[in-house]
């Protein structure tokens, strides 16, 4: 009898350890004889569950740090083809609500994916010197490509956003995953162009002599190049730019991934603050989850602001995502200019993410 208690007892603690630590690897497992399922920690009751795809990697790694930070998370599942269980054990430390686990491999995507809110991926290699982000694609369209048919097979309903470059090229490959598969909702798709703001805010801040925390730029068309187009005319608080000032803003801004990729002379490209961006992005997409009012950013998203089907503006964030998407605003002659080059240069970019998928 006390037999048949104890395997029930041992049964039990069989079902919630598999149910709390699954194929995937958690790190107190096999150290000192307390499982997972011997502790009375309750992870992930309240809060948002976020995937990180590529979360082992330059960007993922210090992107999976701040996530772990944030309140709005209760549980973060990291995921990459390499070196998650060094990443997971370590991060996992922190003492900080999220509960961590670490997935490697293909074989365990699903279960990343399964029941996530928010998906962020920066999985994909990066820029050396002398490419552009249109290099990348041979490489990043198929793992991007394989990435989507798991989201939209194990949480079509999640929130995602797409770092890997080109963006301009990739949200439509994503996007073109989600319809094949009937799950496309163009208001949870968001291409992150949220360094593009951040750089320009950084940098008119210097100019001006002003605080960046308290500068706001429009960054609209999308993330390469002559695409990023700062809108000056429109930054807060208004400001009164030189010619000259224009100019160099512009071009610092719409090379501001290369003058990092430069420098870092082969070592990879922007990680840092496009880790910082890349939280500030998913954060706000999580206060709009919560139903929090008026968050606006720039995303790159399906778009009828031009005759372009996606295209970078100010979005406003909300329970399903994008809920609006405001008009450009008035530009002036210099911006106007931009935007054709903007628009004819996106345009090549989005035929090729969407031919890639359909060919
Ligand atoms: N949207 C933006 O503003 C920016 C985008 N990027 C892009 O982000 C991407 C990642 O950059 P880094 O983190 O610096 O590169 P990285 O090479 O340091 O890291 C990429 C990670 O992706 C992983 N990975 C590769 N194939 C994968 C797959 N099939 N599934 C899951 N993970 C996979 C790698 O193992 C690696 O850990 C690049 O494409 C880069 O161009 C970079 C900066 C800014
Ligand atoms: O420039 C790159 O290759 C990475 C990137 O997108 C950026 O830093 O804006």
């Amino acid at each position: 009898m006390q037999e048949t208690n104890n395997s029930r007892v041992n049964q039990r603690i069989a079902t919630i350890s598999a149910h709390l630590n699954p194929p995937s690897f958690s790190h107190m497992e096999g150290s000192s004889g307390l499982g997972r399922a011997d502790c009375r920690a309750k992870g992930g009751l309240t809060g948002f569950k976020v995937a990180i795809l590529g979360a082992a990697g330059g960007i993922g790694q210090p992107l999976s740090l701040l996530m772990k930070m944030n309140p709005l998370v209760s549980v973060l599942h990291l995921y990459d083809v390499v070196n998650t269980p060094g990443v997971t054990a370590d991060i996992s430390h922190m003492d900080t609500g999220a509960v961590v686990r670490g997935f490697l491999g293909q074989q365990q995507l699903e279960e990343a994916l399964t029941g996530m809110d928010l998906v962020i991926i920066p999985a994909g290699v990066p820029r050396k010197p002398g490419m552009t982000r249109d290099d990348l694609f041979n490489i990043n369209a198929g793992i991007v490509k394989t990435l989507c048919e798991g989201i939209a097979k194990c949480c079509p309903k999640a929130i995602v956003n797409l770092i890997s470059n080109p963006v301009n090229s990739t949200v439509p490959i994503a996007a073109e995953v989600f319809k094949k598969a009937g799950t496309f909702d163009p208001n949870r798709l968001l291409g992150v162009t949220m360094l593009d703001v951040v750089r320009a805010n950084t940098f008119v801040a210097e100019v001006m002599g002003l605080d960046p925390r308290e500068v706001d730029v429009p960054v609209i068309g999308g993330h390469a190049g002559v695409t990023i187009l700062p809108l000056l005319s429109q930054v807060k608080p208004p400001c009164s730019f030189t010619q000259k000032e224009i100019e160099y803003l512009t071009n610092r801004i719409q090379n501001g991934g290369t003058e990092v990729v430069e420098a870092k002379a082969g070592a990879g490209s922007a990680t840092l603050s496009m880790a910082y961006a890349a939280v500030q992005f998913a954060d706000a997409c999580l206060r709009g989850l919560r139903g929090d009012a008026d968050i606006v950013r720039c995303a790159f998203v399906a778009s009828h602001v031009t005759e372009l089907p996606f295209f970078a503006s100010k979005v406003r964030l909300g329970r399903c995502g994008v809920e609006e998407i405001y008009p450009l605003g008035p530009l002036n002659e210099y911006e106007r200019v931009g935007l054709e080059k903007a628009k004819k240069e996106l345009e090549t970019s989005i035929e090729k993410g969407v031919a890639f998928v359909k060919k």
